[in-house]
């Protein structure tokens, strides 16, 4: 407690409740301070490794961000959910800050020039799919995925066909490979705006007949207007692939993708600062998305005991919590005496099992079910942080 206390006292208008599951104590603390009172004992620092380049001095840290698109606006979202909030002065100014990141500069750009300029060393930290950076990274080292699944921006890069013709009893890669129509005169034509994953896909795959032709949209299109038999797309509902009578194929799906925060690896080894920033971006960002599958349930219980009514409780198996029920007596004054007969257990449920939590609270004698939304789980250190040191060889 000692330790977080200089945070407490600063804290003039208090908006969020913190609560460590596995010592059972709450505070309240100030919405601009609350990562400082989480992450103060885990700065790092900036290690001298061996890495070929240098890259350009600069003060600040850059973070590119898409500028238009799906991406933005679910981007600005899930930044604001964390408590970074970008202040962008005019939606055409491409410059922006985020007031809780002092030495962070927010560049917006399109998703493929913000990987391009990971690997040019003008941006250190970016937010685009994963589709993106594995385009137009194409393997690059340097690319580093900090966080794999911002829960955002779901799709997938999928092989598609006609439903109808040669292809109506087509229903696999091996299949379509497998066609007697495609010959080294007359190959497979496929359109695709990813000319770099289509080409090493295919010839992962074996497929050895076929040509690629590109546009930048409506793809879905372009088998029915003749100019190609297959598409390689994003496909996220499948309306588009379905309004177009084209269907995907068993094997054909090339990458799984959402949206990902990537990071420079010379930038965070040799830039002052980025990788304490990444730190705090990318423990808001696992705090905000792991709360954001769990529910707090509290709920009351008679009991003779603390002990005996954490038996109770952790006999059932949706009640175990993050690391075990929180047990606290409830006092009340009875004939004059203050006694503890009922006991409020506070424990994380997800979200998918809340039902079934809530039924087996009650059978175990629980009474007064509350379900409250939780807005940020923070653990000792996040494991995709162990990761990115070990991946940066510190
Ligand atoms: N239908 C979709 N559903 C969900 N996410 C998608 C879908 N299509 C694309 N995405 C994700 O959103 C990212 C940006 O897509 P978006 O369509 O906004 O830009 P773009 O296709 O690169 O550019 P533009 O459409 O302007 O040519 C993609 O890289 C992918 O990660
Ligand atoms: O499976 P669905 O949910 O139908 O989504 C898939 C469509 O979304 C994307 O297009 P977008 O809307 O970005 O248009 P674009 O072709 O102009 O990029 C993608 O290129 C597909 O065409
Ligand atoms: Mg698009």
């Amino acid at each position: 407690m000692s330790l977080l206390q200089p945070y407490f006292q600063q804290c003039a208008y208090p908006a969020f409740s913190i609560s460590f599951p596995s010592h059972s104590f709450y505070v309240s603390v100030s919405k601009r301070t609350f990562i400082s009172c989480c992450s103060s004992q885990s700065q790092t620092a900036i290690v001298d490794a061996p890495i070929d380049s240098k890259i350009a001095e600069r003060d600040e840290i850059r973070l590119g961000l898409p500028s238009k698109g799906r991406m933005a606006a679910d981007t600005l979202d899930l930044l604001k959910d964390c408590q970074l909030s970008v202040k962008q002065v005019n939606p055409r100014q491409y410059v922006a800050q985020i007031p809780q990141l002092s030495n962070l500069e927010v560049w917006f750009q399109r998703p493929k020039d913000i990987v391009r300029k990971l690997l040019s060393g003008d941006l250190d930290l970016g937010i685009v799919g994963l589709d993106t950076v594995s385009e137009y990274g194409q393997g690059n080292e340097d690319l580093i995925i900090v966080h794999d699944a911002l829960e955002y921006g779901d799709c997938r890069l999928s092989l598609a066909i006609p439903k109808y013709g040669i292809f109506e009893n087509i229903n696999s890669l091996r299949e379509l490979a497998e066609m007697p129509e495609w010959t080294v005169e007359k190959p497979l034509r496929v359109a695709t705006g990813f000319t770099y994953l289509g080409p090493k896909f295919m010839k992962e795959h074996g497929l050895k007949h076929v040509i690629f032709s590109t546009a930048d949209g409506a793809l879905e299109a372009a088998p029915a207007m003749g100019i190609a038999d297959a598409i390689l797309d994003l496909v996220s509902s499948g309306t588009t692939l379905r309004e177009n009578n084209l269907k995907e194929i068993e094997g054909g799906v090339v990458l799984e993708s959402q949206a990902v925060l990537v990071a420079s690896r010379k930038a965070l080894i040799q830039r002052k600062g980025a990788l304490d920033t990444t730190h705090e971006i990318l423990e808001r960002f696992e705090a905000h998305l792991r709360a954001l599958g769990q529910f707090t349930v509290t709920a009351n219980m008679r009991g003779g005991s603390g002990e005996e009514v954490a038996e109770r409780v952790l006999s059932q198996p949706s009640l175990a919590g993050l690391q075990g029920p929180t047990v606290c007596p409830v006092f009340c004054k009875r004939d004059g005496k203050v006694t503890a007969d009922y006991y409020a257990i506070v424990i994380c449920v997800p979200k998918k099992a809340l039902y079934k939590s809530v039924q087996q609270l009650r059978a175990i004698g629980g009474s007064g079910v509350l379900i409250s939304p939780l807005t940020y789980i923070f653990d000792e250190e996040t494991p995709r942080w162990r990761e990115l040191l070990s991946k940066l060889g510190i």
